[in-house]
């Protein structure tokens, strides 16, 4: 692990990593973390996740590593319970996509809970505080992204750099699936066709120089998720979720899936807080209540905002009107807002924006 990505970690991954770099094994003195057999730490709330590399620990000696390494994490401060695996084969692929700094999926358990809206006015608000921003909608169950930002028709070959131009609406740099396939047609994304075409959407067009690319995934556990976290190194994922019960437990299993692939996850939204009544602004909680609090209590992962269902919105948004442009004063905006800032802190770009205020 680079320097900086481990000076970006949590606090807890941070306290972790650096205790690791007393144990040392093997006869050359260096430690399990500066060796590279700890692959990644990845801590959910007290839960942690030892991450190591098979190609420097072969199978008979992960044992042997956990059994060194797990008593002594779980004697730490703050570690509640710890488990030792090896990373997947093959982890992402690419460190790092040329000129783009950091990717960063959001993803929701369940359809519907708003990602994409969410997912969008992000993309907007960030690239309003002068960030050049991507985004990938790669939601292939129904690429939605143009739509909420007003974009339409299909992305063309530039034939001398032979790469796709992608679309840009309100400040940011869009491909989307959607500018793929015919008007109204859906495309059933399995198997090699995602391990094959997702490459694509990163290689293939023509993003240039970007401080984050946002993807939009697909809701649920799929090949498209496991695709791109094993294409490029994520930054983390932001989680979208409904308040419901049903909504967090999808949530709860889409984090674990992506913490296994060394992904942290850097916060939670909960989008439809209730609804917001259009007269006197009262929040009534009709899609559940509280979920998304107890999740970021037991998992110990910031609450990033909670937004209300507020029915201009839903006008606005699926009119092609990111509600942080066309209401910046709506409570949706004032969360995306905070999510905004929340993701500068947590990616290291406050220098960025300051440089280009
Ligand atoms: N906070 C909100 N207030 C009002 N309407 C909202 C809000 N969030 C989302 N919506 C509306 O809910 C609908 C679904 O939102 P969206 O498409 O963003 O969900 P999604 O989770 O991305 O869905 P999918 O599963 O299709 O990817 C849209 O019509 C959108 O405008």
């Amino acid at each position: 692990m680079s320097v900086e990505d481990a000076a970006r970690k949590l606090g807890l991954e941070q306290r972790v990593l650096a205790a690791l770099t007393a144990v040392t094994v093997g006869v050359d003195g260096s430690d399990v973390v500066t060796s590279g057999q700890v692959y990644d730490v990845v801590a959910t709330g007290g839960a942690v996740r030892i991450l190591i590399d098979p190609d420097k620990v072969p199978e008979p000696l992960q044992e042997e590593l956990a059994q060194v390494i797990a008593p002594y994490v779980e004697s730490l401060p703050g570690v509640e319970r710890v488990v030792v695996k090896p990373r997947p084969r093959p982890v992402a692929q690419r460190e790092r996509i040329p000129g783009i700094a950091h990717v960063v999926g959001v993803h929701s358990g369940k359809g519907g809970v708003g990602k994409s809206t969410v997912v969008v006015n992000l993309a907007v608000a960030l690239a309003q505080r002068g960030l050049r921003v991507g985004l990938l909608d790669a939601d292939v169950y129904g690429p939605s992204c143009p739509t909420l930002l007003g974009l339409s028709g299909r992305a063309e070959e530039d034939p001398e750099q032979g790469r796709i131009e992608p679309k840009v609406g309100h400040g940011v740099k869009v491909m989307s699936l959607g500018f793929l396939l015919p008007e109204g047609q859906a495309l059933i994304w399995r198997g090699s066709l995602v391990d094959e075409g997702l490459p694509q959407l990163f290689e293939h067009v023509a993003w240039g120089e970007l401080d984050v690319l946002l993807i939009d995934l697909p809701p649920g556990t799929s090949d498209v998720h496991i695709a791109v976290a094993r294409y490029v190194r994520l930054a983390g994922i932001v989680t979208v979720t409904a308040p419901g019960q049903v909504s967090v437990d999808d949530v709860r299993r889409g984090m674990e899936m992506f913490a296994d692939m060394a992904v942290p996850c850097l916060g939670l939204v909960e989008n439809m807080s209730g609804v917001a009544c259009r007269g006197c602004g009262h929040v009534a909680a009709v899609f559940g209540a509280g979920g998304a609090h107890e999740l970021a209590e037991q998992t110990g992962l910031p609450l990033l905002a909670e937004i209300p269902f507020e029915p201009e919105v839903s006008e606005l948004c699926d009119g092609g009107r990111p509600v942080v442009t066309a209401a910046p004063g709506s409570r949706t905006a004032e969360g995306i807002e905070r999510i905004a800032a929340a993701l500068v802190e947590r990616l290291g770009l406050g220098a960025r924006v300051e440089a280009s205020a």
